[in-house]
């Protein structure tokens, strides 16, 4: 017997970050889009919980009770009173640690896969309110498509995407640690005033309007100075993607993956090309979006 779900990785299409709050997370704007990069996670019934990890960087995964996948099963496990006997094989895509919510999608997953494998019917509500006590970008990873995530993210209203917007990503050499670049925003905002996070009505019209040259002109990231700060070399990544032809070119949440947007699928193919010959990055991805949130793709009953 086994449940095989997908999960979509995600951009951060607009990420407007207010101070830091008394708890130490900072209330966003926080304009999600799903991209069609997947992680699949495939749970089994086992003698006690185990996490398997396949895929280019499986040995930057956790496959301990930290992993976010472990974190989901113990979490819905806990509200039913039943023990998470599961094995939780991870089929890795989507990078780690890169500011596209991998960690997230692998916890959305693998809540959607115990769920069906346990038959434990959790509403859509418990299921989400679950993914918001893991993490903030969690939620988003359930839902995909695109959603403005305001409180720290995880409050999510869905939003209107009105075509397929074509997108390149450069995976850097090393990662970025989400809550480091929240401490060099709080640094480097150090004696100013920092306004309330706001969803910019034209990027949401842009969306909407399924209009890449509007998207690329309101995209824009608060966290993309900070990951610059820490990674400088993410500058050279940017402007190879720029001088290739592309519409916008931004960091991805927290980073270190940038993100570039193209005009159609050609562009995107020579953006690719010259990121990939530019040396400046580890590997190139391309993917469109929006893409669907968390779905079940696969069931065996043996
Ligand atoms: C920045 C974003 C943008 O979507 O994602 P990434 O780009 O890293 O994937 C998210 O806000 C990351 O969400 P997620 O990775 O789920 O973070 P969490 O586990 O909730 O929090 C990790 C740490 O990040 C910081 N944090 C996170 C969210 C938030 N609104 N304010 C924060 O200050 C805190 O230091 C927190 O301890
Ligand atoms: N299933 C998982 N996949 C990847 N990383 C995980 C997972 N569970 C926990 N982690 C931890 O979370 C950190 C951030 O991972 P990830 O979600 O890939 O990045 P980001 O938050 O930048 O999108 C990793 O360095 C790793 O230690």
């Amino acid at each position: 017997m086994s449940v095989t779900v997908r999960v979509p990785a995600k951009v951060n299409v607009q990420l407007a970050v207010g101070a830091a709050r008394p708890d130490g997370f900072h209330d966003l704007a926080n304009v999600f889009l799903a991209v069609g990069l997947y992680d699949e996670v495939t749970v089994t019934p086992a003698d006690e919980l185990r996490v398997t990890c396949a895929g280019p960087d499986a040995d930057q995964v956790p496959l301990d009770r930290t992993n976010l996948a472990a974190r989901a099963a113990f979490a819905l496990a806990a509200r039913r009173g039943i023990e998470p006997a599961v094995h939780l094989h991870i089929t890795k895509d989507i990078p780690v640690a890169g500011g596209m919510a991998g960690g997230s999608a692998d916890g959305a997953g693998a809540l959607l896969a115990c769920d069906a494998l346990w038959g434990t019917g959790a509403s859509r509500a418990e299921l989400l309110a679950i993914c918001a006590e893991l993490g903030s970008d969690v939620p988003f990873s359930l839902v995909g498509g695109a959603a403005l995530g305001t409180g720290r993210g995880e409050r999510l209203t869905a939003l209107e995407v009105g075509g397929t917007f074509h997108w390149v990503f450069a995976m850097a050499r090393r990662g970025l640690s989400t809550p480091a670049v929240f401490r060099e925003f709080d640094r480097m905002a150090e004696g100013r005033t920092i306004p309330e996070p706001e969803a910019s009505a034209e990027l949401l019209d842009a969306l909407a309007k399924g209009d890449p040259d509007a998207l690329a002109a309101t995209v824009s990231n608060d966290l993309q100075p900070a990951a610059l700060s820490l990674f400088p070399e993410l500058a050279d990544t940017l402007a190879a993607g720029r001088d290739a032809g592309a519409l916008t070119a931004l960091v991805s949440g927290s980073g270190p993956t940038t993100a570039f947007l193209a005009r159609d699928p050609e562009s995107a193919v020579k953006i690719a090309d010259a990121l990939r010959t530019s040396g400046t990055c580890r590997t190139v991805r391309t993917a469109t979006a929006p893409a669907p949130g968390a779905t079940v793709t696969g069931r065996t009953d043996q």
